[in-house]
């Protein structure tokens, strides 16, 4: 059976520490017959020496551009802005279907170079994506909400490493201010909306870890919404995976109300979309400015939309998006499965 070299580039962007294959795949994949080259890179999360380790090749920073033909070059997130003609065949996540700004010229970029775009986002079985990094983005979303809520979270957030996020977590809900010598601080109540999905799961794991007390809708669960029931939360966690415009969970006008609930992470970040399920916020927040509040001073409803979380877990969420790729390439030779569903969204997009 035909296995291809895989080339793992570096990474452009200064921030991004992930990896599409981490070493222990990477060795399989090389027992299994593939050659595997890695470039050398100054910001990844895992070093050099563990893929030499593991049998990889080495090879210089962007040196894919020279690849020898018939390599596969394998990334995350996008390519650097040269060379203007893509030869070789990519795998990454392209965001090029939706007429995303810069789409054009990225298909012009592989029309011209007479290359090969097998999307990440497009990998699909039966419709359904089958690499995603869904489960980390929950969990540092919810973490993350967590955090601001008990007061440990006042500046920006950088890349981290789960023991680091799981200490703060556990350092448990604060007690209220005046509480007498010895009391013990509640748990937090704490709703994730699609809670049966990808980052639903992970938002609930990380909540369980901060030990707050949790309540999980999904589908059935909003069908018709309770307000009064969500807004008797401290924290929500939107984790659902929308396509189109419904109910709102929280609207405009549940901003100003008397509630509990003080703190929301918008895992969804579908804020500039119709299908926006909390439509008071319209921007995402930043790793600079990870909060934005809404409300009055003395009641702020304050929102995490951070849509590059999985990138704050880097070493996590580069083992779990390697495990579910690596299955998928033995097919990869032969375009099969998940990588022909792909590649006919490349060519429609393509004409
Ligand atoms: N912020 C980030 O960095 C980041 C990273 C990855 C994914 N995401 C986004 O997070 C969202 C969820 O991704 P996922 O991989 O967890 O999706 P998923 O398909 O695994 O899960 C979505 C869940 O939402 C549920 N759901 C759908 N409509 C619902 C409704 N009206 N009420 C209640 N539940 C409903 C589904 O039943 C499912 O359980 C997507 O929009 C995705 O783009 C964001």
């Amino acid at each position: 059976m035909t296995r291809p070299h895989l080339w793992i580039r570096a990474e452009a962007r200064p921030t991004e520490q992930r990896v599409p294959i981490v070493p222990a795949d990477a060795r399989r994949l090389i027992e299994d017959g593939f050659t595997v080259t890695v470039e050398e890179s100054p910001t990844r999360v895992i070093s050099l020496a563990e893929y030499v380790e593991a049998g990889c090749a080495v090879a210089p920073r962007g040196s894919w551009v020279d690849a020898p033909e018939g390599a596969v070059v394998v990334g995350i997130k996008e390519l650097p802005e040269d060379p203007d003609d893509l030869a070789h065949t990519h795998v990454f996540f392209a965001h090029a279907y939706k007429g995303q700004e810069g789409a054009d010229r990225v298909l012009d970029r592989f029309r011209r170079g007479g290359g090969e775009l097998l999307d990440v986002e497009y990998l699909t079985v039966d419709g359904k994506r089958v690499v995603a990094f869904g489960f980390w983005a929950g969990y540092v979303g919810a973490a993350l909400a967590v955090l601001r809520h008990r007061g440990l979270l006042t500046g920006g957030v950088s890349p981290m490493s789960r023991e680091e996020l799981d200490a703060m977590l556990q350092q448990g809900p604060a007690l209220a201010s005046g509480a007498p010598a010895g009391a013990t601080a509640e748990p937090e109540r704490a709703l994730v909306i699609g809670s049966q999905g990808r980052s639903g799961t992970g938002a609930m794991a990380a909540l369980a870890v901060a030990g707050c007390a949790l309540t999980r809708w999904d589908r059935a669960d909003t069908e018709v919404i309770d307000k009064n029931a969500l807004l008797a939360h401290d924290i929500m966690v939107n984790c659902v995976a929308s396509d189109r415009p419904r109910e709102p969970f929280l609207a405009t006008a549940d901003v100003d109300v008397p509630r509990r609930l003080r703190t929301v992470a918008d895992v969804t970040c579908d804020v500039t979309s119709e299908a926006n399920l909390l439509p008071f916020n319209t921007a995402i927040t930043t790793w600079e400015e990870p909060v934005r509040a809404f409300g009055s001073v003395g009641n702020p409803l304050e929102v995490i939309a951070i849509d590059n979380l999985p990138s704050l877990l880097p070493r996590e969420s580069s083992e779990s998006f390697s495990a579910e790729l690596t299955p998928l390439l033995p097919d990869l030779a032969d375009r099969q499965g998940p990588w022909a569903a792909s590649l006919e969204w490349f060519r429609r997009h393509l004409r």
